[in-house]
């Protein structure tokens, strides 16, 4: 029977079905981050157990770490302590941890590409929604919460159940300036929040083909806002080359192996999608949210809508909730929200494609005066990269901060965030209320359009700078 590529990896990797339970899968990498993980191994010491296989698994540092003065203790204290339950956890029980300082450390979903940890074809897990990310390069992965965490170290399997299958096609070319967070912002607006939920979405199409793998990562990072188990594309030469010569990738013989293997993973012809999204790449604008949602997102032609004017009774709550919280007013062009912060970084989109991107839109300018940019690499690897090509003299000349890795401003977990009543514009993934600080006001976009906000104080498309 055909299957999807989602199918073929799932099946792959079942080691135990019986009727009426769900399948015992195998995991090939599991990745650990400081949150979700410390009740895990608590489970693990009670129960005298130990991690079945500490070489498939990986720990950093993100999410609770300062971006400034990394070598001070953290002042937080429950974020202290997590980060020191990790070091003595990973210590405990045999795991690679990247600790702030290291070479390797960095968001979770930025380092595993980075190290060639990630491969097509794997399940990857992580106690972490974003783990979608990772089905850039053709794996089943996906975010799993800390009992299971728990599971995962004790027996390097989990017990699931079968997803449904949804594709999102997009063809067509897109225009100058917009990108793949524009078409991942599209493609959550036009389905909803919850439009692919118990499903993993696989991005076909041209348009997702002549897609980098950074921009493929943006795009499987967000499935998860539009509901999704995970979100993957097929592996293709695009692929084979980001991975050829990482420290963790096969190599020599093994690596021609792996291609042969990896080229087999894509779809078979006839197979059958429980439902598909259709999107025309070169129709779209970039996109920017406007409330409390990702799926509350408009081109940035558009204005505020007007709650009034909206026919389901439960959206139109939603969205005056939303604007309320974000003090908007409907009816206003978005290219007048003023912002005071601006965020380029996050798995979204803290990769350094992303930096280049916005640094050759800031380059040899300055960011308007009322308005803060904080550019935050992904991983230690991203920043010394961007170091490398000068990107961060670019961002520190044109008025922006240059900082250290790690989650930081994508969530009020460390201390980078808004105060209340500011407003953002940020390339992450989340705009909920107090998602970046209590009371802070988010706004999604994508790095150019980041890049534009930081020069003009208010919301902006790349294109509306030329020749201003
Ligand atoms: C803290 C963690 C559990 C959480 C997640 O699962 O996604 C975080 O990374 C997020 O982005 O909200
Ligand atoms: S960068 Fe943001 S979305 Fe990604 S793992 Fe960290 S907190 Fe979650």
């Amino acid at each position: 029977m055909p299957k999807t590529l989602a199918e073929k990896v799932y099946d792959a990797h079942v080691v135990r079905r019986t009727d009426g339970e769900p399948d015992l899968l195998y995991i090939d990498l599991h990745l650990v981050h400081e949150v979700t993980s410390p009740q895990a191994f608590d489970g693990l010491r009670a129960a005298g157990r130990t991690v079945r296989r500490p070489e498939l698994t990986m720990a950093t540092e993100d999410h609770n770490v300062p971006t400034l003065d990394i070598l001070a203790p953290i002042a937080d204290p429950i974020s202290r302590a997590q980060v020191e339950a990790l070091r003595k956890n990973a210590a405990e029980f045999g795991i690679r941890l990247a600790p702030m300082g290291d070479r390797d450390q960095g968001i979770v979903h930025v380092i595993g590409p980075q190290l060639g940890l990630t491969q097509p074809g794997m399940t990857i897990v992580c106690g972490d929604s974003h783990t979608s990310t990772h089905g850039a390069f053709g794996a089943l992965a996906f975010g799993i919460g800390t009992s299971e965490v728990e599971h995962v170290l004790a027996t390097q399997t989990l017990p699931q159940y079968r997803p449904k299958q949804m594709a999102v096609t997009v063809d067509g070319e897109l225009a100058p300036g917009v990108s793949a967070k524009d078409i991942i912002l599209a493609v959550i607006a036009q389905i909803g929040t919850n439009g692919a939920a118990g499903h993993v979405i696989e991005y076909r199409g041209n348009a997702i083909e002549a897609l980098s793998m950074e921009a493929r990562m943006t795009i499987c990072n967000m499935s998860i806002e539009a509901g999704a188990k995970a979100g993957l594309i097929a592996p293709d030469q695009t692929a084979f080359d980001f991975l050829q010569g990482r420290p963790h990738a096969p190599q020599g013989a093994d690596w021609d192996t792996a291609v042969e293997y990896w080229s087999t993973l894509r779809t078979d012809e006839g197979a059958v999608f429980d439902a598909e999204v259709v999107l025309d790449a070169s129709s779209l604008m970039p996109f920017v949210t406007w409330g409390t949602n990702p799926g509350q997102g408009l081109p940035i032609s558009e204005r505020v809508p007007d709650p009034a004017e909206m026919a389901d009774e439960g959206e139109r709550r939603a969205a005056e909730q939303a604007l309320a919280y974000m003090g908007l007013t409907p009816g206003t062009p978005l290219t007048e929200i003023e912002v005071d912060t601006v965020f380029l970084g996050s798995c979204t989109n803290g990769r350094i494609e992303d930096l280049r991107v916005a640094a050759d839109l800031l380059r040899g300018k300055k960011i308007d005066p009322g308005t803060r940019m904080l550019v935050v690499p992904g991983s230690v690897g991203v920043k010394s990269q961007a170091e490398a090509e000068g990107l961060d003299k670019v961002f520190v000349e044109a008025g922006a901060e240059w900082r250290g890795a790690g989650c930081s401003m994508c969530l009020g977990m460390n201390p980078d965030q808004l105060k209340p009543g500011e407003r953002s514009a940020s390339t992450s993934n989340r705009n909920f209320q107090g998602r970046q600080g209590k009371g802070g006001r988010t706004h999604l976009v994508s790095p150019s359009v980041a890049a534009a906000t930081a020069l003009t104080g208010r919301l902006t498309a790349p294109a509306d700078l030329i020749g201003a």
